[in-house]
């Protein structure tokens, strides 16, 4: 993109950057849908670039429109690595070129994924950063068709701009009941049992089990599938206990327990059932110092994953006594060893990580994840995104027009300061008639950075990474709400972007107390900028802009205008704005083409006109 500067002397803030050109500025004008937002939906098409086809608000999603491969029209493809239910595949089938490639080494996976958008995986695929790195900014979304995600490396997903879905909630009650199987299974020796009998053998007397009724269980984790555990086994007559450390009171005060401390509730329990997700606090929270604080001959049931547990330690406490038994769904390693001593011990019940396969739950999975990875293809932001802000869909739909006035402001910004790269700080000051609680902004965070990174970086900018990137280019963005008295019916009456510490190609733009400074608001739909420096003016945020300034005299909207005209610049919008009479007037003027080298020169020969800037939204 070209973007020129012509000052003619006067400010000294400005002057310098004269011959300072952004032409290596890189226009990245992607859009994506945000189906909620744009009422139509083109059917076929997930290209990436501007596409005529629908209306487009912007993206909010994945960006990488120069890396891209799936070309304008063509169906994105979605590699699909574990089974899957097949309604889900169905609805996959609809919208893209679906292939399912099980058992994939990571060798493998690597080579798959730089021709894939989109990649649906269960427990067994290791989603790590080589495989964020092989796919070279084309993944757009990882689909987790299941709960936990300790096998997708979501830094990495981050970094790379990658959304990463979740099915949270399809497999819920199939982990609770297999959770409620097991424990009832290891408390009268099912499997044992069974086992000796195929055996040839009868030992009653050996598989004497242990009663439910009355004893404590302690919930570890009383989360969706901790909560479901914790009622039935209710309904068993247990005396149920939980710890969480972020669950709500009242969750647990509905289902009747009580939380406690994490260890009232080892030390309380005969029956301890794990339902945490596996993250760097979780791993190994049960090793020997917990075991030995646990109740001896404590039962243990794990559904949630095997690296809450530190094995070998579980072995000791089993060999020990201190812990009876164990019923296991998951492993640290799966499959555990051959030779696994946990597995073969005598004392422990497993089964192969079955805890939400049902086929109730896997094809409500399949389906949970398939409309999500769809959505997320179509550039929606998902309710079950991992690595982003879930944004519902109404909420989405009411800040879309901000959303691109948000963008247009951030690009808008970083073309007028001298260089571009030296921005450190910029705050953002959001006006609006709502209360503080009322707005969520990290959408239009996302966004401004989006608009004020890319332009300057090879970057790729989207709501996933905006942040970690700002971050990484010590870029602080800092945020100030203003409540005004303007109508509650609007999410925000103004946006405005201040950036300090910089130099301005455009020495009007920077206000008395030395920031760039420029506000837009949404007008009829349409993002409009409003606010240039000190001066109010009021140009729709389309095309092209050229910001003069000029002593206010008669004339210089026709000067200019035909200047553009002989040139064949269609001016679509244009604003003048004013101190006072007769003194200084920035006018702004919003054109579909790019005037050429010629064009720009003759407006700054006018006069009149003491610096202006061409922008490029
Ligand atoms: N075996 C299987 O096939 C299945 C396993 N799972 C696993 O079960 C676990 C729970 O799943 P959901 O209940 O759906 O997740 P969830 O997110 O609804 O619940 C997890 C709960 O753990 C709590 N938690 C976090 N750190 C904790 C800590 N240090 N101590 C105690 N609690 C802590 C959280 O506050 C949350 O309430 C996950 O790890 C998931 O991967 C889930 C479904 C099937
Ligand atoms: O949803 C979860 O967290 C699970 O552990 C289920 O794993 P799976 O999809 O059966 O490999």
């Amino acid at each position: 993109m070209a973007s020129s500067t012509y000052t003619k002397a006067v400010f000294p803030s400005s002057t310098r950057s004269a011959s300072t050109s952004l032409a290596s500025l890189t226009t990245k004008n992607p859009f994506l849908r945000v189906s909620s937002l744009s009422g139509s939906r083109c059917a076929s098409c997930y290209c990436q670039r501007a596409c005529a086809s629908v209306v487009n608000v912007t993206s909010v999603l994945k960006t990488a429109d120069s890396k891209s491969s799936s070309a304008h029209g063509s169906k994105p493809t979605i590699l699909v690595s574990e089974k899957l239910g097949e309604a889900g595949l169905q609805l996959l089938r609809e919208v893209g070129e679906v292939e399912c490639a099980y058992d994939l080494s990571p060798e493998q996976l690597c080579n798959k994924i730089s021709s894939c958008d989109a990649l649906i995986v269960r427990s067994a695929t290791k989603v790590t950063r080589q495989v964020f790195e092989a796919s070279k900014g084309r993944l757009k979304v990882v689909g987790r068709a299941g709960v936990g995600i300790d096998n997708v490396d979501l830094q990495a997903a981050t970094e790379y701009g990658c959304l990463v879905v979740n099915a949270p909630t399809a497999n819920t009650i199939a982990a609770a009941e297999h959770g409620i199987a097991l424990l009832a299974a290891m408390a009268r020796n099912v499997a044992q049992a069974d086992a000796s009998i195929k055996a040839g053998k009868w030992q009653r007397n050996k598989y004497v089990g242990v009663s439910m009724v009355g004893k404590t269980l302690a919930v570890m984790g009383f989360g969706k599938v901790g909560s479901e555990v914790a009622r039935r086994a209710k309904g068993l007559g247990m005396n149920v206990i939980a710890h969480d450390p972020y669950a709500p009171a009242d969750r647990a005060r509905a289902v009747g327990v009580e939380l406690v401390s994490f260890e009232k509730a080892i030390a309380a329990a005969d029956f301890i059932s794990l339902h945490m997700p596996l993250t760097a606090t979780t791993k190994k929270i049960f090793n020997d110092a917990t075991f030995a604080k646990m109740k001896k001959g404590v039962r243990i049931i794990n559904v949630a994953r095997g690296g809450v547990i530190d094995e070998d330690a579980l072995v000791k406490a089993l060999d020990a006594g201190t812990v009876a038994q164990a019923a296991l769904d998951v492993f640290a390693e799966e499959p555990p060893p051959k030779d696994s001593k946990l597995v073969k011990h005598e004392n422990v019940t497993v089964t192969p990580h079955l805890g939400a396969s049902t086929k109730e739950a896997q094809e409500g999975v399949a389906i949970e994840i398939a409309e999500a990875v769809v959505g997320a293809l179509r550039g929606e932001l998902s309710a079950t995104a991992v690595n982003a802000p879930m944004v519902a869909p109404e909420v989405l739909s009411e800040l879309a027009p901000y959303v691109l006035l948000a963008e247009k402001l951030g690009r808008l910004a970083v073309q007028l300061v001298s260089g571009g790269k030296g921005i450190k700080a910029v705050k953002v000051v959001y006006r609006s008639a709502r209360g503080h609680d009322d707005l969520d902004t990290r959408l239009l965070r996302a966004m401004i950075t989006k608009g004020i990174i890319e332009p300057i970086s090879n970057s790729i900018v989207n709501i996933v990474n905006a942040d970690f990137t700002a971050k990484e280019k010590g870029l602080r963005i800092s945020e100030e709400r203003i409540v005004v008295d303007s109508s509650p019916e609007l999410p925000l009456d103004s946006i405005q972007v201040q950036i300090s510490n910089v130099e301005s190609k455009f020495a009007s733009a920077v206000k008395v107390n030395g920031e760039i400074s420029i506000e837009g608001k949404v007008k009829d739909g349409m993002p409009h900028l409003t606010c240039v420096g000190s001066f109010g003016v009021d140009v729709s945020l389309e095309g092209n802009l050229i910001l003069c300034r000029q002593i206010d005299q008669p004339g210089m909207i026709g000067r200019v205008g035909n200047i553009l005209a002989d040139h064949n610049v269609n001016v679509s919008f244009m604003s003048v704005g004013r101190t006072s009479r007769g003194k200084m007037a920035i006018m702004a003027i919003g054109v579909d083409e790019e005037p050429n080298k010629v064009a720009l020169e003759n407006i700054g020969s006018v006069s009149a006109i003491e610096e202006f800037v061409f922008l490029k939204l």
